[in-house]
């Protein structure tokens, strides 16, 4: 049974495939309080709930937190990677009603509909103070051209305006196609009526717009700000605001909210929601189904493309590699028994049609098959990377051309001062995983359950005598496969067996003669 935390309020209906999953229990925040923190797999929150380390440190159990919305400042990513935390989030589900809102606000600032609806309300009627400004033909400026963006540039298009971007990251041929003129932001400050941004908080992004650059905005300029507080500096707007040279705002949200800054609020160019953009029917309903359905899949076993934390790979291309991710593991953790001396660099080769797809993932599910024997924490391929950092081990991948004949191979060198080890693996349709190459010796066999990894003298009398003393010790062997360079000289041997193997049977195993050496390994 999965336990799964609501921490935020979030559409009851959205969480419909949570709610009806026969292995989850929910708890909502304020309705369930029968849980304890210590078994909860999976939390979900929306803006409200600060995920830092100090609520991570009480959730010992916890393999994902899902975002019912886009934006994860309020998530501790780094923290969550270190701890092997999936991040996930919905990145789309209220892109439309987000960028609604914005143009809902662009329109309410440009004709001052708050202040006349507060003015009539007063029972006043002062047409002469609510005089507005047009859209038609303005400049819409937008810094930030992802979805949100790239949907109010439609809207805009509609209204008659012209579009300026500003957006490192956008292409030509995109901004083509949206047929908006692509900009440095200087340009776009410098050039547009009416700015919006719509970029995430991020270091790069806090004050992007500040009270350097305010100098450059054409006088009577209207800011709009339906990201995250923080993107346009609040202190410069506020003195902006104040001479004039910035006409009025439109602000969803704040560098902390519920806002503090009372005289901005209170500004009469100001107007001001509580971080509404996404706060619709649809989108709530659309946010929480789609990280339901991700938290779902996620907790079965499946993999998930929205994951913040880990490289996002389209569906059909993960199920593609899904086997080699598996398999990675296994040659991660075979790799780890075997060598019995620090590793400090680790190294994937592909070769055949596995080099068309992504292969990072399946790189990093090696280094956590690798490390998860040797660590004292979860490691999975969300914090693979950064403990094997923390642990001075170098990794990499390659991929080649020469492909042995197989039409998939993996291999996997493992290196330190005293000891170097190679693993070649295969995965094929139908049939499953095959190591087939150790250390310089063909071989073939599946790399699960009980094994009996044997280095011997080939030399007749050996397999039967290790054969005896199984049967003496009724541990059965499922199967057995040998591999030699020379007849006569060295070899090895590695056998399934269907319960693990005690100790006085190995012990007795490395009485026989010609076995040099004789190593249990348990794989998944
Ligand atoms: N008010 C609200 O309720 C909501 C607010 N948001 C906020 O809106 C933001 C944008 O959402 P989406 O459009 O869905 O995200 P997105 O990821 O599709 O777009 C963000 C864009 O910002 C651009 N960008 C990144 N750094 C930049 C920089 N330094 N300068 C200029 N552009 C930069 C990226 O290239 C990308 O195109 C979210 O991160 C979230 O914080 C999102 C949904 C609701
Ligand atoms: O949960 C909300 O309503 C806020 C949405 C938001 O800001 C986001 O998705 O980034």
């Amino acid at each position: 049974m999965f336990h799964v935390y609501v921490a935020d309020s979030i559409s009851a209906d959205g969480l419909a495939p949570l709610l009806e999953a026969e292995n989850v229990r929910v708890y909502r925040k304020g309705q369930d309080t029968d849980f304890s923190y210590d078994k909860i797999d999976a939390l979900l929150v929306r803006s409200a709930t600060m995920v830092d380390e100090e609520l991570l440190s009480r959730l010992p159990n916890l393999k994902v937190i899902a975002r019912a919305g886009v934006g994860v400042d309020n998530i501790d990513v780094s923290a969550a990677t270190k701890k092997g935390v999936v991040v996930i989030n919905a990145p789309d589900g209220n892109t439309i009603s987000t960028a609604e809102h914005t143009f809902a606000m662009i329109s309410s600032l440009v004709r001052h509909i708050p202040q006349a609806n507060i003015n009539v309300k007063g029972a006043n009627w002062d047409r002469k103070k609510f005089v507005g400004t047009e859209l038609f033909g303005k400049t819409l400026g937008i810094v930030g051209f992802g979805r949100i963006g790239s949907e109010i540039a439609k809207r805009a298009k509609a209204f008659q305006m012209k579009v300026a971007v500003y957006d490192p990251f956008l292409t030509e041929s995109r901004a083509e196609k949206l047929d908006v003129a692509s900009l440095s932001l200087d340009e776009v400050l410098s050039t547009a009526d009416i700015i919006t941004v719509h970029t995430p908080l991020t270091k790069e992004t806090r004050g992007l717009l500040n009270s350097r650059n305010m100098s450059l905005l054409k006088n009577g300029v209207f800011l709009v700000n339906c990201a995250r507080g923080g993107i346009i500096d609040e202190d410069a707007l506020l003195e902006n605001l104040n001479t004039g040279h910035v006409a009025g705002a439109a602000l969803d949200v704040f560098e902390v909210e519920p806002p503090t800054k009372t005289e901005l609020i209170q500004h009469q160019n100001v107007i001001a929601t509580p971080h509404l953009g996404a706060s619709t029917k649809e989108a709530q309903y659309n946010v929480a189904y789609q990280v339901s359905k991700d938290v779902l899949t996620f907790l079965n076993g499946q993999s998930v493309t929205t994951s913040i934390n880990l490289p996002t790979i389209p569906k059909e291309i993960l199920n593609k590699i899904r086997p080699f991710f598996q398999l990675g593991k296994k040659i991660g953790s075979l790799l780890s028994q075997v060598s019995n001396s620090p590793v400090d660099e680790i190294t994937a080769t592909y070769a055949g049609k596995i080099t068309e797809w992504e292969t990072s993932i399946i790189t990093k599910s090696v280094i956590a098959g690798f490390l998860k024997d040797r660590v004292d924490q979860t490691v999975n391929e969300v914090n693979a990377a950064s403990i094997a950092k923390d642990r001075g081990i170098n990794y990499g991948e390659k991929h080649r051309n020469e492909s042995d004949g197989y039409s998939n191979l993996m291999e996997v060198r493992a290196k330190g001062k005293q000891v170097d080890l190679t693993v070649r693996a295969t995965y094929i349709e139908g049939y499953g995983a095959r190591i087939v190459h150790m250390n310089g010796f063909d071989i073939d066999y599946a790399p699960s359950g009980h094994l009996l990894y044997v280095q011997h003298h080939d030399r007749p009398g050996v397999i039967g005598q290790l054969g005896n003393i199984f049967g003496k010790h009724e541990t059965n062997i499922a199967t057995m496969h040998v591999g030699r360079m020379l007849q006569g000289g060295k070899a090895i041997m590695m056998l399934s067996v269907d319960k693990p193997i005690e100790k006085d049977l190995l012990d007795e195993i490395l009485l026989i003669p010609d076995i040099s050496s004789a190593l249990t390994l348990e794989l998944p």
